[in-house]
């Protein structure tokens, strides 16, 4: 006889159309009034991962629900904790990855009457500008639903962060079992294919048969969408040269021969018909303007968010709908007969490719003491080749730039990175969100101020034991660490500037720390990382001259008299 009397509560349903829905971890700082739903939410089989600030608990949701396309769960308290996580809300919106931040707030009657609640905050409405959607649920009947909302809003169309407010009051109001039970569902088809018109189709592959030096521009998008598969075949069919932007090298690997990552400003000055696959012109591509671009360069978009179509250029052929269904219809509907030959275009960006090929090997060869960003970097990436598919880490300025030139990828959604909003601090989120999700090796290269952001969650790294490698690249200091007082003609005694022992910190938490001055150390290092799996800092000393300021952005800062 079913008991109808039985009850429950919000915790509970939360934790059910959790679970319902295919949630495996949540990343979280817990106290009032979310303690008891992480506690629940463990005994019910779901990873709760507690962080020591809420900021890099939401980064770890945020690149698991990158990898996945499920959206990543951080959890936080109401007021401070919610604005902590908020700020990794904003960034996966910015980037379009997909995530939901669930916090406890405060009683609705006295924080609309401003009567001084515990962190009282309007958290719904203060999310608003930085997310997909922002929703309250106000009774226990309607947890169900509102997760469901929050679901379907953070992976379909653009992905994004989403924010999910529950008053303490509904957390811990009463429902009958039975009640509780109707109200919870699993969300039908959350991300729908979103297929091209025909016409759109027809016209980008007319636009494309004129193309005498077309090139495919690969975003995170494209690696987002998962449809690695489809986009190696639209490129070997075609024959067409590809850029991978930051986070889609490895989509088709780096060393792959239509590969162009090594001559980027020659085809991107070059190229007559650009194809933009899930990259958006926004800054990181000059906004499809100035120097590095042909006025006449005429442009192919896939993009699933329709908005994003003559954002910065005019586009002559919009392809709006999912990656992989607009892949598959160019293909479907390709004459690669109709296609010119590339083989001029293609042997002059193998000349480009040659030539800064030998400088860069130039660079990396050269025996420094104390070691610089790129014999480092160049000794990592040879050590990396061996563990393909590791995930990568990677954030700083100079060591952010300088790596994605030089750690070569062969996998997709394997480099994890600052973005679309160049952020600092992801370093540590990111990794522990991609070792639990994949439970996969992380091997994370940052920049000793990037670090700083981020640092104390090493202590997670090791409570967790996760597999995860940082090598700080330490020239002591944001971009170089050679200047004091803000002037570089008083530059400090090295040695001082390297005082920075980074690697005790580790061993403070009983991870391996080992401080690397040569590259033998740094490899070595690296080697005993990656074969005993063991979370591992190597304090990288650089050269504190190294580097320069904003790294290769140093034409954002604004033009001013020179600093006296
Ligand atoms: C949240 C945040 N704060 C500050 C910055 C400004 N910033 C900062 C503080 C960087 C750190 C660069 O120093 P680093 O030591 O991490 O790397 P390199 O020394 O290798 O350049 S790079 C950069 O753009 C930022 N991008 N994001
Ligand atoms: N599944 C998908 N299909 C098509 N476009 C997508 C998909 N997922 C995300 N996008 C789009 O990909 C673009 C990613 O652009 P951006 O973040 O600028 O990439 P990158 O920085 O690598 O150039 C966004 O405009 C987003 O709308
Ligand atoms: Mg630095």
């Amino acid at each position: 006889m079913e008991n109808n009397s039985a009850m429950t509560d919000g915790m509970h349903i939360v934790v059910k159309a959790l679970k319902a829905n295919g949630v495996e971890n949540i990343y979280g700082v817990v106290g009032i009034p979310v303690t008891d739903l992480a506690r629940i939410a463990q005994n019910e089989g779901i990873r709760y991962i507690g962080f020591r600030h809420e900021q890099n608990a939401g980064n770890a949701a945020a690149i698991s629900g990158y990898i996945t396309k499920k959206p990543g769960i951080c959890l936080t308290v109401s007021a401070p904790g919610f604005l902590n996580g908020l700020v990794a809300l904003a960034n996966a919106t910015t980037n379009a990855f997909p995530m939901i931040q669930i916090s406890g707030s405060s009683d609705r009657s006295i924080v609309d009457l401003q009567q001084g609640d515990y962190e009282e905050l309007d958290q719904m409405n203060i999310a608003k500008p930085f997310v997909k959607a922002s929703y309250r649920v106000n009774k226990p009947e309607d947890i169900g639903i509102g997760i469901a909302r929050a679901i379907r809003a953070a992976v379909s169309g653009r992905p994004g962060g989403v924010y999910l407010d529950l008053p303490a009051s509904v957390l811990e109001a009463a429902l009958k079992e039975t009640d509780a039970d109707k109200s919870v569902f699993v969300v039908e088809d959350p991300a729908p294919d979103m297929l091209p018109s025909k016409k759109s189709v027809d016209k980008a592959l007319q636009v494309l048969s004129e193309a005498k030096k077309p090139l495919v521009i690969l975003g995170k998008g494209a690696a987002y969408s998962q449809s690695e598969n489809e986009i190696k075949k639209f490129i070997e069919m075609t024959g067409i040269p590809f850029l991978p932007m930051s986070m889609a090298k490895g989509v088709l690997p780096d060393d792959h021969v239509l590969s162009a990552a090594t001559a980027r400003s020659f085809v991107l000055e070059n190229a007559d018909v650009v194809i933009l696959l899930g990259a958006r012109l926004n800054w990181l591509l000059g906004h499809g303007k100035g120097p590095h671009w042909s006025s006449k360069t005429r442009f192919i978009q896939v993009d699933i968010e329709p908005m994003e179509i003559d954002s910065n250029r005019p586009i002559e052929a919009p392809l709006v709908g999912d990656m992989c269904s607009v892949i598959k219809e160019l293909l479907s509907s390709l004459n690669p007969l109709s296609l010119n030959e590339y083989n001029d275009w293609i042997d002059t960006i193998e000349e480009h490719k040659k030539i800064n090929a030998e400088k860069m090997a130039l660079k990396i060869e050269q025996i420094t003491e104390p070691m610089n960003y790129f014999n480092a970097l160049g000794a990592i990436n040879n050590e990396l080749e061996k563990w393909r598919d590791i995930y990568l880490v990677n954030e700083g300025a100079n060591t952010l730039d300088n790596a994605r030139n030089i750690i070569n990828m062969y996998h997709p959604r394997r480099r994890l990175d600052c973005g679309t909003w160049g952020v600092m601090g992801i370093g540590m989120g990111y990794s522990i969100g991609a070792a639990v999700t994949e439970n996969k090796q992380v091997v994370a290269i940052v920049g000793d101020s990037a670090f700083g952001f981020s640092g104390m969650e090493i202590e997670t790294i090791c409570r967790y034991k996760l597999p995860v490698t940082i090598i700080v690249f330490n020239n002591g200091g944001i971009y170089r660490g050679d200047e004091i007082n803000g002037t570089s003609s008083d530059p400090a005694p090295t040695s001082l500037l390297m005082s920075s022992q980074y690697e005790k910190l580790m061993e403070a938490f009983g991870g391996y720390g080992v401080c690397a001055k040569s590259i033998d150390e740094l490899v070595n290092a690296l080697k005993n990382s990656l074969n005993n799996k063991h979370p591992t800092l190597i304090n990288c000393l650089i050269d504190a001259s190294a580097g320069v300021e904003s790294g290769h952005l140093k034409n954002l800062n604004p033009k001013t008299n020179s600093v006296k």
